[in-house]
């Protein structure tokens, strides 16, 4: 038995795990009329109702124990002073150190980092008010009107979302396009658009090493050349970000050209770093630090509010409560705002490859259930789709809904809708609807009783399905850096729980490294026995078709 279940505040949940599952929120919801109120909590502009979750007050009390018992506040102390939580790669985990606007030094290594975290800042308001205003050039002359962002995962993710949930903030002077996946259909739709003169590419790889960023840059770097730039040109056209300066000189990027970030900044929490270089070409470096502010806020609310009145701790224990004593699988979060769309994707990254493990920091395997799958999509689109086996489906997935209160430029009906859709959807998976209502409903339609209660159990709608609201003036740059980080802090606060290394990434390595053994196979460059036989038949298949005729 781990050392996480034979807890006695783990022990007592289960107990109350039992009770609480014969219970209904309906139930809850009629006997108390404070519930909602008293299950409410704001922070840094966020407002979040989580009184339709199937907690009450005992399952709650004993969660903040269990959050207590596994030392929270101690473990968040050491990330956020430096020390070297990141165990397996012997690394700090400081993305917190980006966008720290206290006076507070930040040590690593015995040494501050803050200076060098301003001094990299500066140069990216520096570089963006250059591009902005014309004064950068490119080098026949013209000014720079198109920005192709290349990165993947961590390096594409937060830039990408992030830019299109802030889309009314957008600048008129460049316009950003992202590109990630090595398919090559992807890059050349975007370059086939583009006047090279007035294009920059913005490389983004922590790493510097990962093959689709790095063939992405050849490939732009060769259309440039093709189309008339030279090499001594690249400099006006080229920078990138990156903490390997060494290999990206190496590379042909130029050392002034280079953003730099560093190792205790790990890939999935970087778009604090200069890899959120893209966004404030976007939208302003005004609204980039806005987003920095907006996240510093949280951290200050997540290092100094009472466990009981922390947002990121209590959606961790809600999402721990659902995972390990009702064995939910997945956790869904649907944002009600056309531009919010990409939310789902980013936070799938940030949860799923920080808390996708089943060893502890000992190297144990766990016996409980740890990271959930993420998904979802924009609101209300999912309504006439997957929404039905959220409802009516056998197991429980708890949902995050989200709301911007005002949205830009619309149209009040269109709003009022797409709000009391998201209303709507929380209160029937809360409610439900009873056979009885069903079986009700179909008095009068001339079916026999049999008939009757066949039908009314297919309506039946359970109910005492869980979900949380967030609600917000309107999804500002600062709103939108504190909710990223409220789910930072929320995947930490988990990881701690189930007392895994939340920042390492050994599965994904993997892919990297076996991409490329199966590249040598496919271009002729590795034996045979290299692989297995279904890989061979694979490799064998995609060389014949490919196979100079
Ligand atoms: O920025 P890079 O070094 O190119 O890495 C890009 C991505 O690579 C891997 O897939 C990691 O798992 C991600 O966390 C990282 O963001």
């Amino acid at each position: 038995m781990s050392v996480l279940t034979s807890l006695p505040e783990w022990k007592e949940l289960s107990k109350i795990a039992e009770s609480v599952k014969s219970a209904h929120m309906r139930d809850w919801f009629a006997s108390d009329g404070e519930r909602a109120e008293k299950m409410s909590l704001s922070a840094c502009g966020i407002y979040l109702d989580y009184s339709k979750n199937r907690v009450n007050e005992a399952a709650l009390s004993s969660l903040f124990d269990l959050a207590r018992a596994c030392n929270i506040e101690t473990i968040r102390t050491n990330m956020f002073e430096g020390e070297q939580i990141n165990s397996t790669e012997g690394r700090a985990v400081l993305h917190t150190a980006l966008r720290n606007f206290s006076d507070r030094p930040v040590m690593v290594d015995g040494k501050d980092v803050m200076p060098e975290v301003h001094a990299t800042l500066e140069k990216m308001k520096g570089f963006t008010e250059s591009i902005h205003s014309g004064e950068h050039k490119g080098y026949t002359g013209k000014p720079i009107k198109h920005i192709v962002a290349i990165g993947i995962g961590g390096s594409f993710l937060g830039p990408k979302i992030m830019t299109e949930a802030l889309k009314p903030h957008t600048v008129d002077a460049v316009k950003v396009h992202f590109v990630a996946n090595v398919d090559g259909c992807h890059i050349h739709d975007v370059l086939s658009g583009l006047n090279f003169e007035e294009t920059l590419v913005v490389m983004s790889s922590k790493s510097f090493t990962t093959q689709e960023t790095l063939q992405n840059t050849l490939t732009a770097k060769d259309w440039f050349l093709k189309s008339g730039g030279t090499q001594q040109d690249i400099a006006k056209h080229f920078v990138a970000v990156s903490s390997n300066v060494k290999a990206a000189t190496d590379f042909g990027i130029s050392e002034d050209n280079i953003f730099p970030m560093w190792d205790w900044v790990g890939g999935r929490y970087s778009l604090w770093s200069a890899i959120g270089l893209p966004i404030s070409l976007a939208l302003g470096f005004d609204n980039f630090k806005a987003l920095l502010e907006g996240a510093f806020e949280m951290d200050t609310h997540f290092t100094t509010a009472p466990l009981e009145e922390n947002m990121p701790v209590l959606l961790a224990l809600l999402g721990v409560w659902y995972r390990n004593f009702f064995d939910a699988q997945s956790h869904v979060l649907l944002p009600y705002y056309h531009y919010l769309r990409g939310l789902p994707a980013y936070v799938q990254q940030l949860d799923m490859e920080s808390n996708g493990k089943e060893v502890t920091q000992a190297g144990d395997s766990v016996d409980y259930p740890t990271g959930p799958i993420i998904w979802g999509s924009e609101g209300t689109n999912g309504q006439h789709s997957f929404h039905q086996l959220i409802h009516q489906g056998s197991g429980i997935i708890p949902a995050d809904f989200m709301l911007p209160l005002n949205v830009p430029n619309q149209d009040d009906t269109h709003h009022a809708m797409l709000a009391s859709n998201c209303f709507g959807q929380t209160q029937a998976l809360m409610q439900g609807k009873s056979f009885d209502a069903c079986y009700a409903d179909l008095d009068g339609k001339g079916l026999d009783d049999a008939e009757r209660k066949r039908l009314a159990a297919h309506k039946t709608m359970p109910g005492n399905k869980p979900s949380n609201t967030f609600l917000f003036d309107s999804l500002t740059p600062k709103t939108l850096g504190a909710l990223v980080a409220m789910y930072e802090h929320k995947v930490f606060v988990q990881g701690v729980i189930w007392n895994l290394n939340s920042f390492d990434q050994w599965g994904v390595e993997l892919g990297k490294v076996l991409g490329n053994q199966v590249l040598a196979g496919i271009q002729g460059e590795a034996s045979k026995d290299d692989f297995d036989a279904s890989t061979q038949q694979l490799i064998a298949k995609f060389r014949a078709a490919n196979a100079p005729k």
